[in-house]
């Protein structure tokens, strides 16, 4: 266990397709939360700004929902896989490195080892989120199926042999988010309340 100055009370690594929303749904927490008591970790983040570095490309663009990044997602997924066979959990450590709020939600989880890292380091602490849309809704917000990226482990390392403690289908004619998010936002009230009390 790496030496931390303060643990998450709670870890929710979140998963889904391209274009399903994770962004939307954890950015929507946060809104909840806000910034002192919840931080979003995007595993990819590290990885787009090393890879920005490299390739001189736009950060900002690369970091967005837009069409900039898809043109170099394939090679980004190649560059990040390279990395994470010399080290599994490279970009786990490197995107909550100096996280210090009580609560955490990993917003794009793509492989096991990145929920196993989260479990392996705050066993009590982490639960799975899988944010679901249908093919056709994600197609609407500009996903198209790319070979190589969504048949492959970056778009499909999660699909089998993972039983999510939550399933939010941002659909719409799904429940709307907030009443699917009112437990785990629930949860998360609960875990900020009690680490003010350990803090106190
Ligand atoms: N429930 C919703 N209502 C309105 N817009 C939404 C909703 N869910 C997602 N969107 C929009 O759809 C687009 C894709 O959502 P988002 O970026 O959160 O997906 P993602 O799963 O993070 O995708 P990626 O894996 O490509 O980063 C964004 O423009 C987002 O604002
Ligand atoms: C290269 C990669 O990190 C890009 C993720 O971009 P986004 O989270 O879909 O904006 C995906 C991967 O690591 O397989």
């Amino acid at each position: 266990m790496e030496d931390r100055v303060s643990e998450p009370s709670l870890v929710l690594v979140f998963s889904g397709k391209r274009k399903s929303g994770k962004d939307y749904v954890t950015e929507l927490i946060q809104q909840r939360l806000g910034p002192d008591v919840c931080c979003i970790l995007r595993l990819s983040g590290p990885l787009k700004e090393q890879y920005a570095q490299e390739h001189g490309l736009d950060l900002d663009q690369l970091m967005g929902p837009g069409p900039y990044k898809e043109q170099y997602r394939a090679d980004m997924i190649r560059w990040g896989e390279s990395r994470r066979r010399q080290d599994p959990s490279f970009f786990c450590r490197l995107a909550s490195r100096g996280a210090c709020q009580p609560v955490w939600l990993v917003s794009d989880a793509r492989r096991l080892s990145d929920l196993q890292w989260f479990q392996a380091e705050f066993p009590q602490q982490t639960q799975s989120v899988r944010v679901q849309s249908s093919e056709k809704t994600r197609s609407q917000r500009g996903w198209s199926f790319t070979a190589g990226v969504d048949d492959a482990e970056s778009e499909c390392g999660l699909d089998n042999g993972v039983e999510f403690d939550w399933i939010v289908i941002n659909e719409a004619d799904a429940p709307s988010l907030d009443e699917q998010l009112r437990p785990i936002l629930q949860l998360t009230e609960e875990a900020a309340s009690t680490s003010s009390v350990n803090q106190s």
